[in-house]
């Protein structure tokens, strides 16, 4: 840390005379102002460093000061996970988007984007240089390849026909694309009846047709390479997935692989396709009229994979390094690959997984294109759906919306499947519902694309839902409307003790009410499995308790997720208050640091001990060795891991945990934690991704303890993360139009 007498005083700096550089005007030194924006925190030591040795591949002529800001700015872009500097964001006056601005840019977008084009280290898009400068936007070469890389392969996969398919689908061009083969429509019709449909969950078109997008999506995936099956919680994505392997199992043998991007969220697939799998063994049972196939199916259904990895493990993980065992190179072997969770996926990763995968291979993504973009660069499932989105413009109409009511705008007022003629009569020969009416000319990726728009799991009229639904629309009126309902689900706790007119800070948040409640609640909630933990210790007897994983299923029954991980609000704060709370309850004894009933939080990966970023345990009673205290994790196939606490790779305390780290995972009752001031620097972060994917966590209650106007502001402030893969994907004429940000 820098002590205060070193460090710069803005206000100083402030006073001195502007230096006039020509294209850009300084208030000090670049070097001097480049530590000023670390200190304040709008550059990381990382973003500085970087921008001085960038420095370097420049002469230090006039133009130097212009060329080290845009590799600082472009740093600080990257470090809040865009993957690229869009120029025209840039804002000539303030730059830095200081509070006070040092630095002036004097030059037009025109005259900007010209001397950019001069400096020796930029290059086109293909060359090899260390920047390049690609439509309107700077990037690093590597992140640039990763992106063009990315695009090039979704569009290649989106484009070809799946190879399994071909062998039970023949598509006759000459007669108009009949689809040959009816057995593949007839087994559909069987998986999904007609008559399984409830009114709530159609979409009529002005034909009155019916559409079941769960079968439409099956279908997608039947005859695609690529195959995006995304949808809010509860959507069915899972129960479409198991259908579809249901078919392809009928078929052929094939090497299937699931993987999640971490450890919980593969577990969680795994639990979730076992659970698909016995409710479609139950519903085949139960349905005479599948007759002669019935048993082919549930032997087929037997068939069906359920164990599921993490992408880190799928590619092979090599100790030590960035890089993977599995490659272009050395692709995997396997001839389908299902990624859940598919938000969470950043375009390094993407990258790195799209290079592996075989030629022949067919990919299916799934996931919420609403919740938390990735914790890295990119957000590349949101770039992959934006071609769907309907636009907010009124002046630009949706291409061919006239079949849309105003029913359906309220259902699925942002998006809208949009198919290709060809692909359109396709999906039509095979589920017998009217596509044509979400014929688009758009290119081909739409043809990959299927959304599902109802959640089996949130009651319409429910709580949960409602406030999802409106918080994803960030629709602040129905935000409002569903609060001041007070449905059993939700609960809303104030932040008590605000600033005061004449206080700069927050009061003590030990006198803060709300904060009191939301302690009671978590001592009641995480009560159950403590309370049973200590009943074995004080009757000596480790068999009067239920299971270690029966004792780690009620600790996840309940979690508190906060907005950050620092200050009395953030996930710091907050564990800290809920140990006192409990040890004042005499529900743990936090005597040493590793102490029965503590929930911790693995945060970085230990490959040997099969630890990873994320992971959730809980320390508690060896069943072997009672005296002993362990770490005990379930890991994704179910299995249990114990660790002795001393071996643990670095962790902390889990009794709440970001909303980040909560991706992939549910808990029956969730308590979001908004702080009552937040700074500039935590407004950042909160946004209506964050609020949504909090909501979405919880299954049965979501309490929230904050304030009206924050939880307002987060619910509309939408993420924009800088990238080209949108326009990449999705313009006609290649990188013209602006979808992205
Ligand atoms: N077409 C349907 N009709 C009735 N119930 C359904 C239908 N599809 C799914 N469900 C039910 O909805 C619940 C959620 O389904 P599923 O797990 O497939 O959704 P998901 O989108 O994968 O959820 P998540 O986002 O949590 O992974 C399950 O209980 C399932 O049985």
């Amino acid at each position: 840390m820098m002590r205060s007498t070193q460090r710069l005083n803005a206000h100083s700096l402030t006073a001195a005379k502007w230096i006039d550089h020509g294209a850009i005007q300084l208030s000090a030194a670049l070097p001097e102002l480049l530590k000023l924006w670390e200190q304040e925190r709008l550059l990381t030591p990382l973003d500085r460093h970087f921008a001085l040795q960038m420095s370097q591949l420049h002469p230090s002529d006039g133009q130097q000061p212009l060329f080290i800001l845009l590799c600082a700015l472009l740093s600080q872009q990257l470090s809040s996970q865009h993957s690229c500097l869009v120029l025209a964001h840039i804002m000539p006056l303030n730059p830095m988007a200081e509070q006070t601005s040092h630095c002036k840019i004097s030059l037009s977008l025109e005259a900007l984007t010209q001397s950019l084009q001069t400096f020796d280290a930029v290059g086109i898009a293909g060359s090899n240089k260390p920047l390049i400068f690609d439509n309107g936007r700077l990037y690093l070469q590597r992140y640039h390849q990763f992106e063009t890389s990315v695009a090039a392969s979704l569009i290649r996969l989106s484009g070809a026909v799946s190879e399994h398919v071909l062998e039970h689908v023949s598509v006759d061009t000459h007669a108009q694309d009949q689809i040959k083969d009816t057995k593949l429509r007839s087994r559909l019709d069987q998986l999904f009846p007609a008559n399984a449909l409830a009114d709530h969950e159609l979409i009529n078109n002005e034909n009155a047709a019916i559409i079941d997008w769960q079968k439409v999506a099956t279908a997608t995936a039947l005859g695609k390479k690529l195959s995006v099956i995304t949808g809010g919680p509860g959507t069915g994505k899972t129960t479409t997935v198991t259908k579809l392997l249901l078919l392809l199992q009928m078929e052929s043998m094939q090497e299937i692989r699931l993987v999640a991007p971490t450890g919980k969220a593969a577990a969680r697939l795994s639990e979730s396709i076992k659970a698909s799998k016995a409710r479609l063994a139950k519903e085949l049972n139960a349905h005479a009229d599948i007759g002669a196939n019935n048993q082919d199916f549930l032997t087929a259904l037997g068939r069906i994979p359920e164990e599921a990895s993490t992408l880190h493990r799928l590619l092979g993980v090599i100790p030590n390094s960035a890089h993977f065992r599995h490659h272009q190179g050395n692709p995997l072997r396997l001839d389908l690959l299902i990624v859940d969770e598919a938000s969470m996926v950043d375009l390094p990763m993407m990258y790195k997984l799209l290079s592996a995968l075989p030629k022949h291979a067919s990919l299916i993504l799934l996931g919420d294109q609403d919740q938390l973009a990735s914790v890295e660069a990119g957000a590349v499932l949101a770039d992959i759906c934006a071609g769907l989105k309907i636009p907010a413009d009124p002046n630009h109409p949706i291409p061919n919306n006239n079949f849309l009511n105003n029913n359906e705008l309220n259902k699925s007022p942002q998006w809208q499947m949009r198919y290709s003629k060809e692909q359109a009569e396709r999906l039509c020969a095979l589920t017998g519902f009217e596509l044509t009416p979400y014929i688009s000319d758009v290119p081909k990726l739409g043809d990959s694309l299927c959304m599902l728009m109802h959640s089996h799991r949130f009651k319409g009229d429910a709580g949960i839902g409602l406030l999802a639904n409106a918080v994803n629309r960030a629709d602040l009126q129905g935000i409002m409307q569903v609060w001041q309902q007070g449905p059993a689900e939700l609960s809303w706790l104030e932040h008590s003790m605000l600033v005061s007119q004449t206080q700069a800070k927050v009061n003590e948040p030990a006198n803060n009410t709300g904060l009191n409640l939301l302690l009671e609640q978590a001592c009641n909630q995480y009560g159950d499995y403590l309370r049973a933990l200590n009943h074995a210790v004080d009757n000596n007897d480790l068999g009067t308790r239920p299971s270690t994983a029966d004792i780690i299923e009620r600790f996840n029954q309940y979690r508190i997720l906060c907005a950050m991980r620092s200050g009395d609000y953030g996930v710091e704060g907050i564990n800290q208050y809920v140990t006192q709370a409990l040890a004042n309850a005499k529900l743990i004894k936090p005597l040493q640091e590793f102490y029965l009933g503590r929930p911790i939080i693995i945060q970085s990966n230990d490959y040997n001990l099969g630890l990873f970023n994320g992971d959730i345990g809980l320390i508690l009673q060896d069943e072997d060795k009672p005296e002993r205290l362990m770490a005990h994790f379930i890991k994704a196939d179910g299995s249990l891991l114990k660790v002795l606490p001393a071996r643990l790779p670095s962790h902390e305390t889990c009794y709440a945990m970001t909303v980040h780290k909560s991706q992939g995972s549910e808990f029956s009752r969730v308590a979001l934690v908004l702080p009552p001031n937040p700074s500039l620097a935590q407004w950042q972060l909160l946004t209506k991704e964050l609020v949504y994917t909090a909501i979405t966590r919880a299954k049965t209650h979501f309490t929230c303890l904050g304030t009206q106007q924050v939880f307002e502001r987060a619910s509309s402030q939408v993420t924009q993360r800088a990238s080209g893969l949108a326009d990449r994907l999705w313009s006609n004429n290649s990188q013209t139009s602006s979808l992205a940000s």
